[in-house]
């Protein structure tokens, strides 16, 4: 069982945003902007639904690691720190996701 988290990544991603773009794919990310960052956190998105259909697990694995990288440099790059996105979640908790899709819909 790995210690590695999320909390892990977004300190290595702050950490590296600010790194030679010659050595560092996060800073060069960064460095393009969130236009290019969004463009790849969306082809990631669309691999690992690609694995996800096929039932290829160890590329669902693969593919699941890039696209929750990719967020978080997008996240970076929008200045959301993750506790926030954290935060939304733990709000959630106090509801299932059925009875706020009904609460969502028209009477
Ligand atoms: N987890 C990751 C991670 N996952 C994926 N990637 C990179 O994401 C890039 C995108 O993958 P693709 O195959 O889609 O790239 P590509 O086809 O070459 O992309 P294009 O040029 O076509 O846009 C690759 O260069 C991967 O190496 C990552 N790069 C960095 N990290 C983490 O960030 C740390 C710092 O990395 P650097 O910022 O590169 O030092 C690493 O030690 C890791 O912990």
């Amino acid at each position: 069982m790995t210690q590695f988290s999320l909390t892990d990544l977004e300190r290595i991603v702050s950490e590296r945003a600010t790194a030679g773009t010659d050595q560092s794919w996060t800073a060069k990310l960064v460095a393009a902007g969130q236009k290019k960052a969004a463009k790849k956190l969306g082809e990631e998105a669309v691999e690992a639904v690609m694995a996800a259909v096929t039932n290829d697990r160890q590329n669902l694995v693969y593919e699941s690691a890039d696209l929750l990288y990719h967020l978080m440099v997008v996240l970076k790059i929008a200045g959301i720190p993750l506790q926030e996105v954290m935060q939304e979640l733990e709000r959630r908790t106090a509801q299932s996701g059925l009875s706020e899709k009904a609460s969502r819909r028209d009477p």
